[in-house]
């Protein structure tokens, strides 16, 4: 199965499935991302867009298939220090006093070395990262005192803070103010200028609609769409009216 690509490939999904609370929320899914690559994924409520992503950065398993990331399969997969990650929601923090600083300085954290000293290069990461999202006097502030797009941009600057080779962001803007959305966007672009993967769920991309160069669609579980960015919209309607197969559930 393997082959000499497999590690140019940033993401890698196969047959993708995942099942919730005993019903198939994602069917079939095939997607491969190569380094470099800047992809929107884009879909209705409650079309599966979340729950892929989950599933990508390993906090959901799959029901059949397999994720790989840089080549190797998420389940054995070590190096989250290469991979960024912004939630849809600041969830992980909830009840947690945790302060800002401790949030982003989290994101220089591997799964594997928690409790690692941070060095000088660590701590000037984690300054820049609050300069970027302009959270630099609120360092010391709990971030269940902030308000909602507050705490998505600290999500962002934990996400930016490692550097990493891919950034996987669920709706990373959403509740985000337009100045500060411009900012990130600015920030996320110089990381794709030096190579940095990104893979975005967005419901209204803003400033970063100009960032991305593949739009992926998603409908009922399943990709009805994957191509150039600006035919995805009526692509996704055509496809909709052959989705006579769908069993129904989540028909609004
Ligand atoms: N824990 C769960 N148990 C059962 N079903 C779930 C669970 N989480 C999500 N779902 C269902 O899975 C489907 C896909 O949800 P998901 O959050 O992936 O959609 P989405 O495309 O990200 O939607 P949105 O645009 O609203 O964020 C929905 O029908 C949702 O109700």
């Amino acid at each position: 199965m393997t082959s000499e690509n497999d590690s140019a490939r940033a993401v890698q999904v196969d047959d993708l499935s995942v099942d919730l609370g005993g019903r198939l929320v994602l069917r079939g899914i095939d997607l491969r991302i190569r380094q470099g690559e800047v992809v929107a994924v884009l879909g209705t409520n409650g079309s599966g867009k979340s729950t892929l992503i989950k599933t990508v950065v390993g906090l959901l398993p799959a029901a059949r298939g397999e994720v790989r990331l840089f080549g190797t399969p998420v389940p054995r997969f070590r190096e989250w220090r290469r991979v960024g990650y912004v939630p849809q929601r600041i969830t992980a923090a909830g009840g947690v006093p945790a302060t800002v600083y401790e949030v982003v300085s989290s994101g220089l954290l591997s799964k594997r070395r928690m409790f690692a000293p941070l060095g000088a290069a660590g701590k000037q990461a984690i300054e820049d990262a609050l300069e970027v999202v302009d959270m630099a006097d609120r360092r010391k502030d709990a971030v269940a005192e902030l308000s909602g797009g507050q705490q998505q941009r600290v999500l962002i600057a934990r996400a930016l803070v490692s550097d990493p080779e891919l950034l996987i962001l669920d709706e990373p803007t959403a509740g985000v103010d337009l100045a500060s959305q411009q900012i990130f966007a600015d920030a996320v672009r110089e990381r794709v200028t030096r190579g940095t993967t990104v893979v975005m769920v967005s419901h209204d991309l803003g400033p970063m609609d100009a960032l991305i160069d593949r739009s992926v669609v998603m409908r009922r579980g399943r990709v009805v769409y994957d191509g150039p960015p600006h035919a995805s919209q009526t692509h996704a309607h055509v496809h909709h009216s052959h989705t006579d197969d769908d069993p129904g559930w989540l028909t609004s």
